[in-house]
């Protein structure tokens, strides 16, 4: 039965937040998580763009289009905040990472942390992490049912300890310090969300604890020595006016980039993989985009000229947004498109479906990169339309590091593989975390002739 969210103040003129509300609590939590496409598409066919119901354990406004998402985005009277609505989902184990800090304190990180993101600081670390894209690449072995989603996940994890830390692990050391990321990442969208020993949320804490005191352990050595890492150069960094980061804020620094890093990485490469082995007129023409460039180690001028490769990147993060959805906690009455939002409400930007909705994009479920070739770029339909990378105050500090990052892998992918997947074969997306494929993404993989 539909309820509404909260009367509007009298006079107003503004709406009240029409929606399903569902049992207290839980209300479709299992259907936003499971099918979140089918849910949102009949949720804007039966309410709008903005609609409540419980999510997760709380009261929730869904707000569906670019219009609503740059509302929230942009912020402009500043009603929505990152940190109680992060932290619900992943404080115990990301606690103080920049995107859960909020206004005049997290700008003043923010500007603090640009100075390990200038365009020097990524042309190192693209160095950094060139051998090891090679080495990890060439330990790929050819055959049948090889697991995409495993082994760049594996690789990404691994570039990560080289160009975030900078630390030379020994094997055992890399794989406690990757497990603990994947847990603590994990325990963000357990169901049960205290700590039952053997459970997704118990194992968050118990890695979040690891990670601490790795970095901990190895900050001092860090600012006395230096380096071209990530870890160093959030050590060094200082603004213009002498401001920079305690050694707490490092560690907590460290440990969010780490996850806001990987995963997203890792999806966006698998899901362009799945897209090129589904597509393999789009692999050979990027194969020989990157053939042409005629070198082992492409510069970052020499992967920005990656045409190809950028509209197939562009294209893969439209219709799989590593981060599905962004929340926001209100903290003062507000409205979104002249419906009125309760101080209290959590508010989310649904990217991934987003990204799908037919209003705004043609043939929304087609694998089209050439939609965002200069001839069409159907993403200037509104600023918001594509927005893998969020918007305003925290748009993603990465972003062009991860471009760099996916590319230079790809690169390498399509001229040492050529892969494949059966005709009809379609990948099971689990939904239920950040977007994955269930089965690992098994494809036939060649080596090519030219390599
Ligand atoms: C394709 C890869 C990536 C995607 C899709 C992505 C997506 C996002 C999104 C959507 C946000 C905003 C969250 C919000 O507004 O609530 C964000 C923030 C952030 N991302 Fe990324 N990201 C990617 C790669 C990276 C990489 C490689 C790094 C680090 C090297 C990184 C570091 C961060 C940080 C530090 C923030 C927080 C910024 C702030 O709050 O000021 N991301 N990312």
């Amino acid at each position: 039965m539909t309820s509404v969210l909260a009367p509007p103040p009298e006079g107003s003129g503004l709406k009240a937040v029409p929606g399903v509300p569902g049992i207290p609590y839980i209300g479709n939590t299992l259907q936003v998580m499971r099918h979140p496409f089918d849910y949102a598409r009949k949720r804007y066919d039966e309410y709008g763009a903005v609609a409540w119901g419980w999510l997760l354990g709380q009261r929730t406004v869904t707000v569906q289009g670019p219009e609503a998402a740059e509302v929230v985005l942009v912020n402009r009277d500043k009603a929505f905040a990152n940190g109680p609505a992060w932290s619900y989902f992943i404080g115990p184990f990301f606690y103080r990472g920049i995107m859960l800090l909020d206004f005049d304190e997290h700008l003043h990180h923010r500007r603090i942390m640009q100075q390990a993101f200038t365009r020097a600081r990524l042309r190192s670390y693209l160095d950094a992490m060139a051998p090891g894209i090679v080495t990890g690449l060439d330990a790929w072995r050819p055959g049948a049912g090889f697991k995409v989603y495993d082994h760049v996940k594996q690789l990404t994890l691994d570039l990560a300890t080289d160009v975030f830390m900078g630390v030379g692990l020994s094997r055992a050391e890399r794989d406690r310090v990757n497990g603990a990321f994947v847990d603590a990442v994990r325990a963000g969208t357990a169901y049960v969300r205290f700590p039952v020993p053997g459970l997704r949320w118990h194992r968050g804490l118990r890695a979040r604890k690891v990670l601490e005191g790795f970095f901990r352990d190895q900050v001092p050595a860090k600012r006395r020595d230096g380096g071209d890492d990530l870890f160093a150069a959030l050590c060094e960094a200082e603004t213009d006016d002498g401001h920079r980061f305690t050694d707490e804020d490092v560690v907590n620094h460290m440990i969010f980039a780490l996850m806001a890093a990987h995963d997203t990485t890792t999806i966006t490469l698998t899901t362009m993989a799945y897209h090129l082995a589904r597509h393999p007129e789009w692999q050979e023409r990027l194969r020989e985009e990157s053939l042409a460039l005629g070198t082992a180690s492409p510069t970052d001028a020499e992967l920005d000229s990656l045409t190809g490769a950028d509209m197939v990147m562009k294209e893969s993060l439209r219709l799989v947004a590593p981060v599905p959805a962004l929340p926001r906690k209100v903290v003062k009455d507000t409205s979104i498109l002249g419906f009125h939002i309760p101080e209290g409400a959590t508010v989310v930007v649904p990217t991934l479906t987003n990204h799908h909705m037919a209003d705004w994009w043609p043939d929304p479920e087609r694998f089209d990169p050439g939609r965002f070739g200069p001839d069409r770029r159907e993403d200037r339909i509104h600023k918001y339309a594509w927005s893998p990378f969020g918007g305003g105050a925290h748009k993603c500090i990465g972003l062009y590091f991860a471009g760099m990052q996916v590319k230079a892998i790809l690169h390498q992918m399509l001229v040492r593989y050529r892969w494949s997947v059966p005709e009809r074969y379609e990948w099971p997306l689990d939904t239920t975390s950040l977007p994955s494929p269930k089965d690992g993404l098994p494809v036939r993989l060649d080596r090519c002739e030219t390599a």
